[in-house]
């Protein structure tokens, strides 16, 4: 039996997507994203780039100025009300009310949703705040709450309801190192059970670790996407060598074609070159035949922040 195309369509689809704001400013430039079903998918860029100018397209809450979108399937902004419903999005910080607890902001929340069956809400809102391990404290003012906390209860909010694709921007903003590490189990808890989730964050470790695919933005503009396996491996790696004799090893190295070697301690590292690259083996015949006492002989595998600053000439910590 054929699929529906709503099950085999991208959960994220964009064709030239761009926003210019009424100032001037292009925020997104021309964005042709795609985001598969089943995937965790890193939107990963510097302060400024671009993502949550994106992320507020998809959502509906801002009109793009050229370019279309569809979300699951449906086409953005005009099927927002039938979407909305299949996702889960935590945006900018989750609005909440201070005065009121955690369990009644969620009450508060899933009320007004109006799909929202009000006969199982006390057990979804339980169940919410189970999944948050905010379970203990649902009775605590949310003015209470740490950062962590509030965090929390926004993917708990997202979490009311069963949702085919969860949005989250910069979710682990301002957490710390265990609030972080609670986030991302949740998010591979869920992907696992078959959710899709687009998470932003301009923490490279973090797509690492958490994200099946992604997609790189820099000033607007999307420099990549793909499977964080292959996104890394076009990166070439960095041949290291551990030596007693670094001036030795660089000499011998230089001789043989690598490249931007640099000496740390008894480390000598530098580049392949792109253009037939030595063979390892040779490579560490030649260090021996000159006399380089080698300790340890290998390459170390291109990070996705090698690719960033490969793929866009700078650094990825840029401020916007
Ligand atoms: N409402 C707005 N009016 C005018 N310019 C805006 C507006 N919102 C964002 N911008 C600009 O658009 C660009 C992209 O911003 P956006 O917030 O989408 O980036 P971002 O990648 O999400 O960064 P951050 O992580 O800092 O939010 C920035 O240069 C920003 O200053």
């Amino acid at each position: 039996m054929a699929q529906p195309a709503s099950v085999t369509e991208a959960a994220i689809d964009t064709r030239g997507l761009t926003k210019r704001y009424r100032g001037g400013q292009l925020a997104v430039d021309g964005l042709d994203l795609a985001v598969p079903r089943g995937s965790v998918f890193g939107f990963l860029g510097p302060n400024g780039s671009g993502k949550t100018t994106t992320i507020r397209m998809l959502m509906g809450l801002i009109a793009p100025t050229a370019g279309s979108a569809r979300v699951l399937g449906e086409p953005m902004p005009s099927a927002v009300r039938g979407v909305l419903p299949r996702v889960g999005a935590l945006i900018e910080g989750p609005a909440l009310y201070g005065h009121l607890s955690g369990r009644d902001n969620l009450v508060r929340y899933d009320c007004a949703d109006p799909t929202a069956d009000p006969r199982t809400r006390g057990a979804r809102v339980g169940q919410a705040l189970e999944r948050v391990g905010l379970a203990a404290a649902a009775g605590k003012k949310a003015r209470a709450y740490s950062l962590g906390m509030k965090q929390r209860l926004g993917l708990a909010a997202a979490l009311l309801q069963p949702r085919e694709l969860l949005v989250l921007d910069e979710p682990t903003n301002g957490l710390d190192p265990q609030g972080m590490r609670e986030i991302r189990a949740l998010v591979r808890e869920l992907a696992a059970e078959g959710t899709t989730v687009f998470l932003s964050s301009h923490l490279l470790d973090e797509i690492e670790q958490v994200c099946t695919h992604a997609a790189v933005m820099a000033r607007g503009r999307l420099i990549t996407q793909g499977t964080v396996g292959d996104l890394a491996e076009g990166v070439r790696g960095r041949l290291v060598v551990g030596t007693p004799d670094p001036p030795e090893a660089v000499r011998v190295l230089k001789e043989n074609g690598i490249v931007g070697l640099v000496v740390d301690g008894d480390l000598v590292t530098g580049e392949l070159p792109a253009q037939d690259p030595p063979d390892l083996a040779e490579l560490n015949a030649a260090l021996v035949r000159a006399d380089v006492r080698v300790r340890s002989f290998g390459t170390q595998r291109g990070s996705l922040e090698d690719a960033f600053v490969a793929l866009t000439g700078e650094g990825f910590d840029v401020d916007g």
